[in-house]
C-alpha cells in the first residue's frame, strides 16, 4: 500500500464497520484479516476472540464445512448459500453467504465472505407443518417432563382468570407456543389474539397500537420479548398499557432471561415486569427436560406423516441416543428446525439414521461422549483403580490420536505424516475408535 492508500485507511476500516451486512476476510493461510462490527454481532463472537486465529479453530470446522477455506482452496466463489445455525451467544442465526476469492496480481491472496442475516424474514416464513394448521391449543404442547406439565398447569389457570402473564425462558423454549394456546383456552373466546414482536427497533410501532387494536373488542396481546425494547420504549409500551386498562383484555408478555438479573441491569422496565407479573411462567430450558424431546419427535413425525404422508416414523438408536445427550442451545425450535431439514431431504426411508443427519449437526455432535478421555486419564495415582494394560493402551491412543488430529485441523494427510504411518493407516484407526464408541 502507498502512503496516499495508507491514509485513506480510516475511512475504509469506517466503512467496514458500518456495512449492514457481515464482512469476514481472511488471507491465503486462513488467518482472520477482517471481522466487522456486523458479523461479530451475527456470530456473537468479540474480535479479540477472532484476531488471529484460523476460521478452523474458531468454529471447530472441518475443511470441507468451512465456505471460506472451499474458496480459498478452489479460487471459485460460493453465491448465496444459506445458514441456519446457533451461534456462539445460543441464538438461531440464517444468513445468506457470499464468499469470493480474492486474486492481486493473477495470485490468490485470500478470500471474503459476505454474510447477510435474514434471521428476522425468516421468523415470517412458516414452518410446514404450522402452515395451514389448526389453532393452537395445549393439546399440541408436548409436556412429559414434569417442569413442561407444571407450565401448561399454571397457564390454564392463568387463561381461566385471565390475570396477565409473564412467560420466562430461552429462545425456541416455547413462549410463543404457550401464549397462543393461552388466548385459545380463555372462555368465553377472546376476539383477535395480537402479537407485539419486540424483536424490532422502531419505535412507531408502538405508536401505532392505538390505532391498530380495536379497543372495542376483547382481545389477547401478546408482547414478545419485551426485554429487546429500549428502556424509553417500554416506559412507552407501559404508558400505553396502562392506558387501555385491563377491562376483559388478556395480557402476555415474554422475556428471555432472569427478571431479577434483566432489571438488575438496566435491560426491564420494573413497572412493566409488575405489569405483567401476576402468572410468571418459567419455561426451561429443553436441556434440562430431555424427557420431552423424543415425544416431540414422535409427534412432529405423526403429524407430518398425516399431512404429507411421508414414510418416516421413527428414529435409530443411535440418532435417539444423540438427540438426548446434546444440549440444544436452539431448544424446541433448533429439533423442529432439523427435523424440517432431514424430513424434507427423505424419500422412501422409514427410519432417521445418524447418515440422514445434516452434516453441520453431525460436525457439532461429533466426538460428544459421556466421558471423553483426558490426559488426567493416564496419571498411575495410587488410590485409583488400575485399567487392564490392553484398555490402557486403547484409551492412550485414541487420545494421543484425537490431539494429533486437532493440531493439524483435521487434515488426514498432515496427521499420518506427523505420526509417521499411511493415511490409510490413520483412517483405520480413526474408523475403528468410532465405531467402539458406538
Ligand atoms: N412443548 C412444545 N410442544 C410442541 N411444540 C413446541 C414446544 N415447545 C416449542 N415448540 C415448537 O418449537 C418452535 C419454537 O417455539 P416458540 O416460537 O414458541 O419459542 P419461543 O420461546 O417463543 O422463542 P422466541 O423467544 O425466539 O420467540 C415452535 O414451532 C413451537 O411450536
Amino acid at each position: 500500500m502507498n502512503t496516499i492508500d495508507q491514509s485513506l485507511f480510516p475511512l475504509y476500516e469506517f466503512a467496514v464497520n458500518r456495512a449492514g451486512v457481515g464482512i469476514h476476510a481472511v488471507d491465503h493461510t486462513g488467518r482472520t484479516v477482517i471481522y466487522n462490527n456486523k458479523m461479530k454481532a451475527i456470530e456473537g463472537f468479540e474480535l479479540e476472540e477472532v484476531a488471529d486465529r484460523s476460521i478452523l479453530e474458531l468454529f471447530n470446522l472441518n475443511q470441507e464445512e468451512s465456505t471460506l477455506l472451499r474458496v480459498l482452496q478452489s479460487g471459485i466463489e460460493q453465491l448465496n448459500v444459506k445458514q441456519t445455525y446457533w451461534n456462539r451467544k445460543g441464538n438461531e442465526i440464517t444468513t445468506v453467504n457470499d464468499t469470493y476469492p480474492i486474486f492481486h496480481e493473477e495470485e490468490l491472496i485470500g478470500a471474503v465472505e459476505i454474510a447477510s442475516d435474514v434471521t428476522a424474514l425468516e421468523k415470517f416464513i412458516l414452518h410446514p407443518l404450522r402452515k395451514d394448521s389448526d389453532p393452537v391449543t395445549f393439546s399440541q404442547v408436548i409436556a412429559k417432563s414434569e417442569e413442561m406439565k407444571a407450565v401448561v398447569t399454571t397457564a390454564i389457570k392463568a387463561a381461566q382468570t385471565k390475570l396477565p402473564v409473564l412467560l420466562i425462558g430461552e429462545s425456541g423454549t416455547g413462549k410463543d407456543l404457550i401464549a397462543e394456546s393461552i388466548h385459545n383456552e380463555i372462555s368465553p373466546a377472546n376476539g383477535s389474539f395480537y402479537t407485539l414482536s419486540c424483536h424490532r427497533s422502531d419505535s412507531s410501532f408502538i405508536d401505532r397500537l392505538h390505532e391498530d387494536l380495536n379497543v372495542n373488542e376483547v382481545f389477547t396481546l401478546f408482547c414478545d420479548r419485551i426485554d429487546l425494547l429500549s428502556i424509553p420504549l417500554q416506559q412507552k409500551l407501559y404508558s400505553f398499557l396502562k392506558s387501555i386498562g385491563q377491562s376483559g383484555h388478556q395480557f402476555i408478555a415474554s422475556i428471555g432471561d432472569d427478571p431479577v438479573e434483566l432489571i438488575g441491569n438496566g435491560t426491564l422496565l420494573k413497572d412493566l415486569y409488575y405489569f405483567f407479573t401476576s402468572f410468571a411462567i418459567r419455561i426451561s430450558p429443553l436441556r434440562k427436560r430431555k424427557e420431552d424431546i423424543l415425544p416431540f419427535v414422535n409427534s412432529y413425525l405423526e403429524k407430518r406423516k398425516k399431512r404429507f404422508g411421508t414414510s418416516l416414523d421413527g428414529i435409530a438408536p443411535e440418532v435417539e441416543e444423540l438427540f438426548l445427550r446434546y444440549d440444544w442451545p436452539g431448544n424446541m425450535r433448533e429439533l423442529e428446525f432439523l427435523l424440517d431439514e432431514v424430513s424434507s431431504l427423505a424419500s422412501t426411508e422409514s427410519i432417521i439414521s445418524y447418515g440422514m443427519l445434516p452434516l453441520h449437526f453431525r460436525l457439532k455432535t461429533d466426538g460428544m461422549n459421556d466421558n471423553p478421555i483426558q490426559a488426567a486419564d493416564f496419571i498411575v495415582k495410587p488410590q485409583k483403580e488400575l485399567l487392564p494394560l490392553d484398555q490402557y493402551l486403547k484409551d492412550a491412543e485414541a487420545y494421543y490420536l484425537q490431539k494429533a488430529m486437532k493440531l493439524h485441523e483435521d487434515n488426514i494427510t498432515k496427521t499420518a505424516q506427523a505420526l509417521g504411518m499411511s493415511r490409510q493407516n490413520l483412517q483405520y484407526r480413526l474408523r475403528k475408535l468410532k465405531n467402539g464408541r458406538g
